[in-house]
């Protein structure tokens, strides 16, 4: 049996050298992101100029902690190179986001770079991507109205709970997490998931550029092809 950590670890280290000098970066959120925060800090330590956009109040933490200069979408409204996580990934390079809730920031930041990167484990690999739930994030307003329309679409949502209480996202939102066992057409769940209050959602189609992942003690590396999706 691999170690998850380490195989987190190896992807995270290949995705860090991508990063060139001057680089504005995404700083993904997650496990596997925090290495590549860690290695960009360490970057950073040995004099490379470069600035950050966190992901999450957690990755901004991360990246003080390691030293990184870090920048707003305000300063720097297009980001050369995103470096994230995901929760599951299928062959177009397809993903499910969010279990750390992060999603919506994630993917704002993702829709700003240039090169989107993904790093995982090999556990994360499922096509058709299945064996996740896809979150959904919500306004609090709405959130009855639009679980009682998922429920209608067989979606089967749950709302998000921490400690009790329903979750509460970065942006002071709501999470229903919607337990479908595969997702064959995930271009179709998408068009589903577009209600009045919902924010956002982990289903990201037709944006990562590139994956790395941690295999064992080596990395494999694949890339989207564009013309299919
Ligand atoms: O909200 C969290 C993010 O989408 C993460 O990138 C994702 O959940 C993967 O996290 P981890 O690297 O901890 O498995």
């Amino acid at each position: 049996m691999f170690d998850v950590k380490n195989e987190k670890q190896l992807a995270a280290e290949a995705a860090v050298g991508l990063v060139k000098e001057g680089m504005i970066i995404g700083l993904g959120s997650g496990s596997t992101a925090a290495f590549a925060i860690e290695a960009i800090g360490k970057l950073v330590a040995g004099g490379m100029q470069l600035s950050g956009i966190p992901t999450s109040v957690a990755s901004e933490v991360l990246a003080k902690e390691a030293g990184i200069p870090l920048t707003t979408l305000e300063e720097n409204p297009v980001v050369d190179l995103t470096i994230d996580g995901a929760d599951r990934f299928d062959d177009r390079l397809n993903l499910i986001k969010g279990g750390g809730g992060a999603m919506l920031r994630e993917k704002i930041v993702a829709s700003c770079s240039k090169r989107l990167v993904i790093i995982t484990d090999a556990g994360k690999y499922a096509n058709p991507l299945s064996g996740f739930p896809v979150p959904v994030e919500v306004v609090p307003f709405s959130h009855h109205p639009i679980a009682l329309q998922f429920e209608e679409q067989g979606l089967r949502p749950v709302i998000r709970q921490r400690e009790g209480a329903p979750f509460v996202t970065d942006e002071g939102n709501y999470i229903l997490d919607l337990q479908i066992d595969q997702i064959d057409n995930p271009q179709e769940l998408e068009r589903k998931l577009d209600l009045p209050g919902v924010v956002g959602h982990g289903l990201f189609t037709g944006m990562a550029d590139e994956l790395f992942m941690g295999d064992g003690n080596s990395v494999q590396h694949f890339t989207r092809d564009p013309s299919s999706t």
